[in-house]
């Protein structure tokens, strides 16, 4: 089995951790949920939400709508961090689409969507790329918040958001073609019929300077690369064969290697199911909303935490799935725990506060 350094790093950083505890004893209820869950909750579910984009199958590599999903997720994956907000629902950033009003992550799903729909070719890097095609100002007016009542925040850090989409776009036209599928090709010969997602993790950390979600930390550098898996794991997902019997056409060894993303949404439910408990001043910075500053020791402590207590829900969930479990794996249960997440948060279910660093990782 191949070195895996996200999980290498949660590992050192769990060692004698002053800040957070992993709490084994909640592993098995919570593991028993998730097996449940896994019954009905495929890959295929990605392809379920209104506002993904949806590639043709049977895949085609040459078919449009394959490099224009290829190019979404990228340009997603691209802006994938930072949507929270202590403004309350009615003055955080938003947009609408579809009769609906649509926030965090979600807003930018949105975003893209109405772009889109108006014939904006927002997620192609020939034009996101390039100030002369699409200007900051431009840019800016994409992301403009819904019209109520009371005005709406921006969306944060947009300046760094211009800047990450100018920096990706120029490597990408430079360097591959102007798409991700250019990339893809580029690590498909690399690598042939022994590619592996890790190995495109570690690509895509090394091209791209804004995804490189890695820190120094008690004298090693540590890799969370939150932003790089979750854009590989997306890909996997949005290209899962329908039939499965099919091999995958873009990952024939699967994703089984890559970790949970170390986000902010996922760790919050960790701490409301118990199985990450904060120190005492920890838990006491998270309920009095205090900032935590990107690379602070809490920080990478909560992280590191949610990718090792993931990794060991998924030992205990493939035990209990047996036979079945030949789909399990980290990836999956971070899908299924985002979205119960999410679900929790439309019920209104009080949770722990979710730390509050303001980073471009996450
Ligand atoms: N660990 C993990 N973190 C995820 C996602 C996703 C969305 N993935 C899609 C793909 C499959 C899923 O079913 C979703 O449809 C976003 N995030 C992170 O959450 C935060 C935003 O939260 P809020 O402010 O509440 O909207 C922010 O850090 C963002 O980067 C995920 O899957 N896993």
């Amino acid at each position: 089995m191949a070195i895996i350094p996200v999980l290498e790093s949660a590992q050192f950083i769990c060692k004698d951790n002053p800040h957070i505890t992993i709490n084994e004893q909640a592993i098995p209820a919570i593991a028993r949920e998730l097996s449940e869950t896994l019954k009905t909750y495929t890959p295929h579910v990605w392809r379920e939400q209104s506002l993904h984009n949806i590639p043709v199958v049977p895949y085609d590599p040459y078919h449009r709508s394959t490099w224009e999903t290829l190019d979404w997720l990228f340009f997603i994956s691209t802006l994938n961090f930072s949507f929270w907000s202590d403004a309350g629902s009615v003055r955080r950033f938003a947009v609408d689409w579809n009769g609906q009003t649509w926030d965090g992550y979600y807003s930018l799903l949105a975003v893209v969507k109405r772009a889109l729909e108006a014939g904006v070719p927002i997620t192609s890097p020939s034009f996101y790329g390039d100030p002369a095609k699409c200007s900051d100002k431009q840019l800016r007016k994409f992301f403009a918040p819904c019209d109520d009542k009371l005005p709406r925040e921006n969306l944060p850090l947009m300046n760094q958001r211009i800047k990450f989409l100018r920096e990706v776009g120029g490597i990408l036209n430079q360097h591959y073609g102007g798409s991700f599928a250019g990339f893809l090709n580029e690590w498909g010969e690399k690598y042939g019929s022994l590619r592996s997602a890790l190995q495109l993790v570690q690509m895509v950390a090394d091209t791209f300077p804004c995804y490189r979600d890695q820190w120094p930390y008690k004298g090693q550098v540590v890799k969370l690369w939150k932003r790089a898996q979750i854009l590989v794991a997306e890909t996997w997902a949005a290209f899962h064969p329908t039939d499965p019997s099919l091999p995958h056409p873009i990952f024939p060894h699967g994703i089984r290697e890559l970790t949970m993303f170390a986000d902010y949404r996922v760790p919050q439910l960790l701490m409301h199911y118990d199985l990450l408990i904060p120190s005492p001043s920890l838990s006491l910075k998270l309920s009095t909303k205090a900032d935590i500053s990107p690379g602070a020791e809490e920080e990478i402590a909560i992280r590191g935490a949610s990718v090792l207590s993931v990794n060991l829900l998924r030992q205990e969930v493939q035990r209990l799935r047996g036979k079945e479990s030949d789909d399990t794996s980290d990836v999956m249960l971070d899908f299924c725990l985002w979205d119960e997440a999410k679900r929790l948060e439309r019920m209104g279910v009080e949770m722990p506060e979710a730390m509050r660093v303001r980073g471009v990782f996450y």
